[in-house]
């Protein structure tokens, strides 16, 4: 006889809702600009009423499924789902995994993280950043991330020099490129941030993605050669993707972005088995992705290293924090 037949499956109602929310400052990378974010919310009712709220937020640049195939999905559900349908998404479905995943885990509770995180504030490109680092140092923050790879090298090494020479020595810089460089220049920025370290207070933490996803062979040899450290981003987006990168040797930082990493249960796995170097970053989800993810961060993370989710002041309106709030303005 077959146990598992007798353990109840978790059913929920299910009703979604699309949103779509512009940003104050468009984000400006190396693919181009970003102006909205939009995505899905998601609303599940167990047998007791209980609520549980989640968000599928794609980033389809970055390798996650496009919005409307996550519509699609949605649409074809029926309006009763269960927890062994939510298992069975497809790994083509990242961030509908993230989404339903996390929706049926909090059927239960819906509770804020106690948020002691040290966040990572977001920089945009260009000059712009030589102002916007003083705001966000008057808001608590030590760390930054400041975006490269958009204009020309020579440009963006003078905007640098005139960076780290203008934050406080307690202050930490993260570059990225978003693998918008070429192998010379990332060995140009690499070299740039080596010879820093040993002159200025203020540390550069990492090298966020310099090369493109095809060219991780590059990159590893790059890991090798300098002190100065490099992140995996766009190559390490979905799940399969770290454990690819993992299996062909990559030890340096991870960049988890979880809202578009795929299952939560399944991620929390690997991270017990291997203990990899974990930066966990946004997407411009709202509050209720955004709980999500630092829910699963306060478990994976092993707390050394900022968490990069200082990008609230992108938007234009101050986030709606209340999910049944936020639910109705839809
Ligand atoms: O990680 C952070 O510190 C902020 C988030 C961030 O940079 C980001 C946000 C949305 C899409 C891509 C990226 C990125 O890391 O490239
Ligand atoms: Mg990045």
């Amino acid at each position: 006889m077959n146990a598992d037949k007798f353990v109840p499956q978790h059913s929920a109602l299910f009703e979604f809702r699309p949103y779509q929310r512009r940003f104050a400052k468009p984000l400006i990378t190396h693919y181009g600009v970003w102006d909205t974010r939009e995505g899905i919310i998601l609303r599940l009712v167990d047998e007791a009423g209980k609520i549980g709220w989640g968000e599928i937020a794609p980033i389809s640049w970055f390798g996650s499924e496009t919005l409307e195939q996550a519509l699609d999905f949605c649409r074809q559900l029926p309006n009763q789902i269960t927890s062994e349908m939510i298992l069975a998404i497809p790994d083509c479905l990242p961030a509908c995994q993230f989404g339903f995943e996390s929706a049926i885990a909090r059927v239960r509770s819906w509770e804020g993280v106690e948020n002691n995180f040290t966040c990572s504030g977001l920089l945009s490109a260009g000059e712009v950043a030589l102002q916007q680092w003083k705001t966000l140092w008057e808001k608590g923050y030590r760390t930054f991330k400041w975006k490269i790879g958009v204009d020309a090298i020579a440009k963006e090494l003078a905007i640098f020099d005139t960076l780290i020479h203008s934050l406080p020595p307690s202050a930490k810089l993260r570059l990225d490129a978003n693998g918008g460089l070429s192998y010379a220049e990332a060995k140009l920025w690499l070299e740039t941030c080596d010879n820093i370290q040993g002159e200025l207070p203020i540390e550069i933490e990492f090298l966020e993605q310099p090369l493109a996803v095809a060219e991780l062979a590059k990159m590893l040899e790059l890991s090798r050669f300098y002190r100065t450290a490099i992140a995996l981003d766009e190559s390490v987006a979905t799940l399969p993707q770290i454990i690819s990168c993992y299996q062909q040797g990559w030890r340096g930082i991870f960049v988890i972005k979880p809202a578009i990493v795929g299952s939560p249960s399944k991620l929390h796995q690997f991270c017990q088995q291997h203990e990899i170097d974990a930066v966990f970053s946004s997407v411009f989800e709202t509050e209720i992705g955004k709980q999500a993810a630092l829910n699963l961060a306060v478990k994976l993370s092993r707390k050394h290293r900022a968490v990069g989710f200082g990008v609230d002041h992108f938007f234009a309106q101050a986030e709606v924090t209340n999910p049944e709030n936020l639910w109705n303005n839809l």
